[in-house]
């Protein structure tokens, strides 16, 4: 089973309310039952605390669990997510559990495993439904789940290591937080995102010039996705050449799809 990785629209550390775009970078997951002979570990606190909240409540068998991930870890893309929900997606249908909401569930697992501030909800529903998502994870509510026209296409340049967060700074900002999540709510989604991204970037202590140039390219929407440090540029498909080779010049570059609600597939 896999789940997609995504990019923010709007960060919910500073006001709980977010939203993401889903991607097409994948998260493989594979599980298969641990006999009593061998030895099985967990590549992460989060996997191991998935596995434990199913062996718990469902009394399902230890279990042995495969990642393979397009993701790289702590880049702002929503690996740890993405890994949420892959593992519970292959882990209830392999041993038949009904559950309402994987994304809720990946939610509120990983922030109590605590790899979260939010519980990061909005990244969770993007990696479940793709397309563009919004959420409150305050209350853990998915408020709209929107299709993607497969006209846009991301540019991503990885070229830092995360920054330390300063959670009370970013909540403190928490206003204009709330008024960019209502522009975008509206529709105005690549204003947004670039409004978002600039202030993370600025809050968080990346480089805003590199965003900045990308918009001055021709970038439709530019700005640090998450909580940094990939700085990530939206153009249509096809007008991506010169804001790849800029990124290209800051470390390595990648050009990856959005993906559009219902590109999910179910099977491995
Ligand atoms: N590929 C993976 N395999 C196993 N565990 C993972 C993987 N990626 C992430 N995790 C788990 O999630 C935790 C947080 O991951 P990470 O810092 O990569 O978050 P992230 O989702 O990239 O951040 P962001 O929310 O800003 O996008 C890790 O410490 C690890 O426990
Ligand atoms: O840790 C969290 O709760 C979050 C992290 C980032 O991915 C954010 O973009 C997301 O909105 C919330």
């Amino acid at each position: 089973m896999y789940a997609y990785g995504g990019v923010t629209i709007v960060n919910a550390v500073p006001a709980w309310l977010g939203s993401a775009m889903a991607i097409d970078l994948r998260v493989r997951v594979y599980v298969d039952i641990c006999r009593p002979t061998e030895i099985c570990y967990y590549q992460s606190k989060l996997v191991e605390y998935i596995v434990k909240y199913f062996m718990k409540k469902y009394n399902i068998p230890r279990i042995k669990v495969y990642i393979s991930s397009e993701i790289p870890p702590s880049s702002g893309l929503k690996s740890s997510s993405a890994v949420s929900v892959a593992l519970i997606r292959c882990i209830t249908s392999r041993f038949s559990i009904y559950e309402p909401s994987i994304p809720r569930l990946a939610a509120e697992l990983s922030r109590l495993a605590g790899v979260s501030f939010t519980g990061a909800l909005d990244d969770a529903s993007a990696s479940y439904y793709g397309g563009i998502v919004f959420t409150d994870n305050l209350n853990m509510n998915i408020l709209k789940v929107l299709d993607l026209p497969k006209e846009y296409t991301t540019v991503l340049l990885f070229h830092a290591t995360r920054n330390p967060v300063d959670v009370d700074r970013l909540r403190r900002c928490a206003y204009m937080f709330r008024d960019i999540f209502e522009l975008a709510y509206q529709g105005e989604i690549f204003r947004a995102m670039t409004m978002n991204g600039l202030l993370i970037a600025r809050l968080l202590g990346y480089n805003e010039d590199i965003p900045r140039k990308a918009l001055e390219k021709g970038a439709l929407a530019a700005g640090v996705s998450g909580n940094g440090p990939t700085i990530f540029a939206i153009t249509r498909r096809g007008d991506e050449g010169p804001i790849y080779e800029y990124f290209s010049l800051y470390g390595y570059t990648k050009v990856v799809d959005v993906i559009g609600v219902g590109m999910y597939e179910n099977s491995y």
